[in-house]
């Protein structure tokens, strides 16, 4: 955060009768020792105070500042350079705001001054759905020592702003005996995953992707997932695609083997034995003709390996609900919301929509990915993981296709679909952040994030 914006201007603290509110009356103590003008504004400071609250009322007692009881009738007004640190609620908030909070925090939302929460958004809940509700709409937030799960829902962008973690000195151990439902997958997280390939390692010892994908007039989506797979480390790469699309696909992957399907312009059956691929991706570009749906109902039939689903592979399974009991176990959905909302409804606020994913992902021992901002990966042990990675750049065609083969060329080395749809996904967000740093959001497309993917320090910076 520019610090330095905030140096020297006044401040007007808002605070609750709990420890988020003692947090404000800490912060209006430093501020006014530094020669800050800052004035307090307390609500409900006669109701039960948490003992934080009472320590640092008494500490900012002794500095010489402003502290104002707000009572209902008198909202105060403030000069528009004024800075609002807002630490009315933090995290011990447990239901919505009503009566005074409520207008208070409307009043704050209608000026035009810059808002920084302490902690959350006042408003917020940590562990519920706040669709709907007043809360806080801060310029920045700044966070005690994690992330909250409330920071990385589409429903809540408009509150928090840009959020800044404050470490606060919690001892890590503390922190690594905590069992959350929720991870965030960072650089730290991949590196544990990451398998190194061995000095005298050769192409047998990282797979044979197969990935099928393409139709007439949609061989961009098969190129740009083949291509994708052919950089995230597979050993061999096969593209079973349909006849017309073989040239295309030849002259654009020459490093990549190709299956041809029988049809001309639509994929319809397999007819080679799948055993010497070590995964399958399907999905990209591939349509829903009659002959497509049921080759994928064979193929659900008869394979039983884990593979990754994705595009209209999804589609012809939202509109075959029963063939979802036929995914062999591990296999890996990579749904973008609308493609979600047909497999599993439509009329879910987020939180609903990710533990309905975990649930899913319990029952038919699958893994789903929640494609989006901070993509989320619910896997059947029950765990959730939040990627970091990525940008709005990435919101074009074609970035979905290079996901899918990113996640089919990481499973065909073995890794597990669990370590696979988790590294895929980061790795597909970091090479969406290189992407964006040579060619900005705006310009930067799907053929940007495979050529992003060549980066020697991708996956470890
Ligand atoms: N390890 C931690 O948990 C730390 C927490 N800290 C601070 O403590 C905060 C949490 O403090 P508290 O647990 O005291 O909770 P809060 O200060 O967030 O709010 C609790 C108060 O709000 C009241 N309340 C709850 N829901 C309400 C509603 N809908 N309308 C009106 N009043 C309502 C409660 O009765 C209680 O008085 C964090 O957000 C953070 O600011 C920090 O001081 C540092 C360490
Ligand atoms: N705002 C964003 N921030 C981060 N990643 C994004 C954003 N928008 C899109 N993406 C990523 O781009 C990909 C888009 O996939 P999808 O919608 O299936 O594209 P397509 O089907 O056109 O290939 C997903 O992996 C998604 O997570
Ligand atoms: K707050």
């Amino acid at each position: 955060m520019a610090y330095k914006k905030y140096l020297n201007k006044n401040f007007a603290i808002f605070c609750g009768p709990g420890n988020n509110g003692g947090d404000g009356l800490a912060i209006a103590r430093l501020l006014s020792l530094s020669g800050h003008a800052v004035q307090v504004f307390l609500l409900n400071s006669a109701s039960k105070r948490s003992s934080d609250f009472d320590i640092n009322y008494k500490c900012l007692k002794e500095v010489a500042s402003v502290i104002i009881d707000l009572k209902e009738i008198s909202l105060p007004s403030l000069a528009a350079d004024t800075i609002i640190i807002d630490a009315i609620f933090g995290t011990g908030l447990n239901r919505s705001l009503d009566g005074f909070s409520k207008q208070l925090v409307e009043y704050i939302n209608r000026l035009n001054n810059k808002v920084v929460a302490i902690d959350m958004p006042s408003g917020l809940l940590t562990d519920l759905s706040s669709k709907g509700l007043t809360a806080i709409k801060a310029n920045n937030t700044l966070t005690f020592q994690c992330f909250k799960a409330a920071f990385l829902l589409p429903e809540n962008e408009e509150y928090f702003g840009n959020v800044h973690i404050l470490d606060i000195n919690l001892h890590p151990s503390y922190l690594n005996s905590v069992e959350t439902t929720f991870e965030l997958v960072d650089q730290q997280f991949i590196s544990s995953i990451i398998k190194l390939r061995k000095a005298f390692s050769h192409k047998g010892n990282f797979g044979h992707a197969l990935i099928i994908a393409g139709s007439y007039g949609k061989m961009g989506a098969a190129v740009l997932s083949t291509k994708a797979c052919l950089q995230s480390g597979a050993g061999l790469v096969t593209a079973h695609v349909p006849a017309k699309g073989v040239e295309i696909m030849q002259i654009s992957a020459p490093e990549a083997m190709c299956r041809i399907d029988t049809q001309s312009e639509i994929i319809s059956n397999i007819d080679y034995d799948l055993k010497p691929y070590t995964s399958i991706g399907i999905g990209p570009g591939i349509g829903k003709e009659k002959m497509t749906t049921s080759f994928l109902y064979q193929l659900l039939k008869d394979y039983q390996k884990p593979m990754v689903i994705d595009a209209d592979a999804l589609n012809i399974l939202s509109e075959n609900p029963d063939w979802l009991s036929l995914l062999p176990p591990g296999s890996i959905l990579t749904p973008h919301p609308k493609e979600y909302a047909r497999l599993f409804g439509n009329d879910m606020n987020d939180l609903e929509k990710i533990n309905t994913a975990l649930q899913k992902a319990h029952d038919l021992k699958i893994i789903i990915i929640l494609k989006g901002h901070h993509t989320f990966i619910a896997t059947p042990d029950g765990k959730g993981y939040f990627n970091t990675t990525g940008n709005a750049g990435m919101a074009k065609g074609g970035s979905g296709d290079v996901l899918t083969g990113i996640i089919t060329g990481i499973l065909a080395q073995g890794y597990k679909p669990n370590e696979a749809a988790i590294l895929g996904v980061y790795m597909h967000g970091a090479a969406g952040d290189n992407a964006a740093a040579k060619y900005g959001m705006i310009s930067m497309t799907a053929t940007d994030l495979i050529e992003a993917l060549k980066t020697p320090d991708l996956l470890t910076k």
